[in-house]
């Protein structure tokens, strides 16, 4: 009877694989949600396809056309999150990254209004990333070559900068506190599937969780001194604007300690890994592209010298450059699928009546490797982003940061334009002031023994 149920309920949803009750239809994908998988199942089903999770719908978006136009066309329709038992314990419905309704609504805009004030996306935060890249390849020379290890500290340290307007040193012991527990706190699915088993259980997702934990109280500290300290005239970083806000009579407020705790912790776990790892490929890419490297350093010497301040303004005068640093963000890939995304009303998805909870799973790779868009989409070719002149070119398919193009839009990256600052003004300072190179090919560590002949 449940089989019977299911498939009567998969048929009013777009193709996929047979479901089953309890394990749903992820068989077919052998359990996991990575980039062969989803491309196997766009093969068979086509760009709009179903996954069932036990009983629930997954509706998965294939390709550029698919994933643009089932995430803007009812943008607002699609806007929410699901509340997983693991972001309910990361996050119980606070801050930006999970949350929905008006808490989402009130901390995403004063989110996106206090960046702003405090610089993003002009001279404000340019000085503080400024600050952070010079300190970087300082580390660089002091430690003959160790500057890629530093990238999460660099890039945290500039959200320091603005949400505790103080920033850190490399080696102060604190701050190391702060990234290892920041790196370690990637989901524990396990929770997902036995919550209650798996909260008695000692194991990487208990871990994660006390991860969590520290992240907050860390937080929670810096907010005691900003009250210390009493009122300031001129709000400073975001502590004090959010302070300001919780004193505001705003009708149905939802700013209160707790929303402000985990609205900075999203800045930090949505703004530290990722803009991170894009350095790490960066320099990665450097290496593997010799020639590609010795370009932009010619554009950079040709254009701007080894003395000069960059600023975000420069992209303009390095056009290979910017088309090297969106390639590496589109082949680099690091998101691949975004955070799922839920109906939070009954809707149509590219011609598919969805109700209201049906989970979409945007597949950000499949965008940004859409071989109708990108004329060698498997090759590392700063061409995609130029034009025959060699001018820059934005492209339309270019997707890392979800889809839509406008920051106020419903659910897109936050933290959108300070990336982009973050990974100009960096690599600029990397590529720049060293030439990088990679050692030689060494064999996997193994043991030997000599015998007397
Ligand atoms: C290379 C760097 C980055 C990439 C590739 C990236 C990508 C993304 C993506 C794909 C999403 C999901 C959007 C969706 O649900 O459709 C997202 C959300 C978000 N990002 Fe970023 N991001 C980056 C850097 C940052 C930075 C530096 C910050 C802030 C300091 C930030 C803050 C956020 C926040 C708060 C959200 C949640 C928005 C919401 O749910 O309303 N991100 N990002």
């Amino acid at each position: 009877v449940q089989f019977l149920k299911l498939q009567w309920k998969s048929c009013r949803f777009p193709p996929g694989p047979t479901p089953f009750p309890i394990i749903g239809s992820i068989w077919w994908i052998n359990f996991r949600a990575d980039h062969g998988s989803l491309k196997k199942l766009a093969k068979r089903y086509g760009n709009i396809s179903t996954l069932w999770l036990g009983h629930k719908p997954f509706v998965v978006l294939h390709g550029f056309q698919a994933v643009k136009d089932g995430l803007t066309t009812h943008s607002e329709d699609v806007s929410g999150r699901l509340q997983t038992t693991v972001f309910k314990r990361m996050a119980n419905g606070k801050g930006i990254l999970v949350s929905n309704g008006l808490i989402w609504k009130h901390q995403r805009r004063f989110g996106i209004g206090t960046l702003r004030k405090l610089g993003m996306g002009n001279k404000g935060m340019e000085c503080g990333i400024q600050t952070e890249a010079h300190y970087l390849v300082k580390f660089f020379r002091d430690t003959n070559g160790k500057s890629f290890t530093k990238f999460v500290h660099a890039v945290s340290n500039v959200i320091c900068a603005v949400v505790f307007g103080h920033r850190f040193s490399l080696e102060d012991e604190t701050f190391h506190q702060l990234i290892e527990h920041l790196c370690r706190m990637p989901a524990p699915q396990m929770c997902e599937v036995l919550p209650g088993v798996m909260n008695h259980i000692p194991g990487p997702h208990l871990k994660a969780l006390s991860c969590c934990d520290f992240v907050r109280s860390f937080i929670r500290k810096e907010i005691q001194s900003h009250r210390e300290r009493g009122t300031v005239d001129e709000p400073q970083d975001f502590i004090d604007f959010y302070l300001d806000q919780m004193t505001q009579n705003v009708p149905d407020s939802t700013y209160d300690e707790d929303n402000m705790v985990q609205s900075i912790f999203d800045l930090f776990l949505a703004g530290s890994e990722t803009t991170a790892t894009t350095l790490r490929w960066a320099l990665l890419y450097m290496v593997a592209y010799p020639d590609i490297q010795e370009k932009v350093q010619k554009e950079l010497d040709a254009a701007l010298g080894p003395s000069h301040l960059i600023c975000y303004e420069d992209r303009k005068k390095l056009p290979y450059t910017n088309a090297v640093i969106h390639e590496i963000m589109r082949y680099g890939n690091i998101v691949l699928i975004t955070i799922p995304r839920q109906a939070v009303k009954n809707t149509t998805v590219l011609g598919y009546q969805l109700p209201k909870g049906t989970l979409i799973i945007p597949n950000l790779d499949s965008a940004l490797f859409d071989p109708k868009y990108w004329e060698t989409p498997h090759q590392f070719n700063p061409g995609h982003f130029l034009d025959k002149d060699g001018n820059f070119v934005a492209r339309e398919a270019f997707l890392a940061f979800s889809a839509d193009k406008f920051i106020d839009s419903h659910r897109v990256c936050l933290g959108e334009v300070l990336a982009r600052m973050e990974l100009f003004i960096i690599f600029f300072k990397e590529v720049n002031t060293q030439i990088i190179f990679g050692s030689t090919m060494k064999p996997h560590p193994y043991k030997i023994c000599a015998v007397l002949r």
